[in-house]
């Protein structure tokens, strides 16, 4: 049995299944982590999704910021933007099911038996894994329940951009959300800095990659992320326990799936079909 994770698929499933045919996956006895926007920007959202779906317990899933997109489009809150390509999920028969599913799954996932977290963007330098824990699972609840519409509707914006433990209401929750599915760069207080998608060379005076301020660097879970194409897979850094996993795949780069034993990555780099 192994365990795989893998980066931003985005409706990108030929890729998916190349890389899967490659090291011979075969659910149910190994298990694939996927480490969230399944869906957006490819041309293979609803085959991604219908794909993921049926696997079943053989896998885990984080929310991406693209993967919320498609429930704040499909619930109404949200007008479909130029890039997107969701419409075949929206029109598809089975739509309800799926995203229903969709809006079920974690900000956050930790497997404590291997001390390993899995996260869409990233958990900001002043957060264990038990406290990310706890901040996660109040989204999630809101997200699952009677709510989740209203939710939807107040969780786009880049304010407030600093964790205050009394924030209350729809600003905490949307905080929690952009800490673990859209930051990138952040101060040492985790102040988040959202507009800046390039290389870490390029960040912003004052802040830093999430995973390279020396608290987060402290602890010791190993962390799996995506969301940040312009890495391509390199934390560059001695953060030996936090692997980059997007590799651009819709960027017309490549797919990474990785071996979480041991490690060992496998790409496909067919460009997009
Ligand atoms: N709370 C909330 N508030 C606001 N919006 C919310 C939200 N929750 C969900 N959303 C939604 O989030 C979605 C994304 O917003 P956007 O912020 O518009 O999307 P994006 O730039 O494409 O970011 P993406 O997440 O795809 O990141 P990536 O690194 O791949 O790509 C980033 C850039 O990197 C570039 N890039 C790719 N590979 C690169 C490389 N190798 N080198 C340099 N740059 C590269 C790409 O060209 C691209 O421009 C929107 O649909 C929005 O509605």
């Amino acid at each position: 049995m192994a365990t795989y994770v893998i980066g931003d698929i985005q409706g990108c499933f030929y890729q998916l299944q190349c890389v899967l045919e490659k090291v011979k996956f075969s659910p149910p006895e190994d298990r694939l982590w996927i480490v969230g926007d399944l869906v957006n920007r490819g041309p293979s959202s609803l085959e991604t999704l219908r794909y993921i779906y049926k696997l079943g317990d053989s896998c885990k899933i984080v929310l991406g910021n693209h993967d919320l997109h498609l429930l704040a489009i499909a619930h109404g809150v949200q007008s479909h933007k130029k890039q997107d390509t969701l419409s075949d999920i929206l029109a598809a028969p089975d739509r309800d099911q799926l995203l229903h599913w969709l809006r079920h799954q974690r900000l956050v996932y930790y497997d404590e038996t291997n001390n390993v977290a899995m996260v869409h963007a990233g958990i900001p330098p002043q957060w264990s894994i038990k406290k990310a824990l706890t901040r996660a699972a109040e989204v999630e609840e809101v997200l699952q329940g009677e709510h989740f519409i209203d939710f939807l509707s107040n969780m786009y914006g880049n304010q407030p951009n600093r964790w205050d433990k009394n924030l209350k209401g729809w600003p905490r929750l949307r905080l929690i959300t952009n800490y673990f599915t859209r930051m990138r760069f952040c101060n040492c207080f985790g102040e988040l800095e959202l507009s800046a998608k390039g290389s870490p060379k390029e960040g912003p005076k004052g802040y830093k990659p999430w995973y390279l301020h020396s608290k987060r660097k402290a602890k010791d879970t190993t962390i799996l992320f995506g969301h940040w194409a312009a890495l391509e897979g390199k934390t560059d850094s001695d953060s030996h326990n936090v692997f980059a996993l997007d590799t651009g795949c819709v960027w017309g780069n490549h797919l990474t799936l990785m071996n979480v034993e041991s490690k060992k990555t496998t790409t496909c780099q067919c460009k997009t079909q």
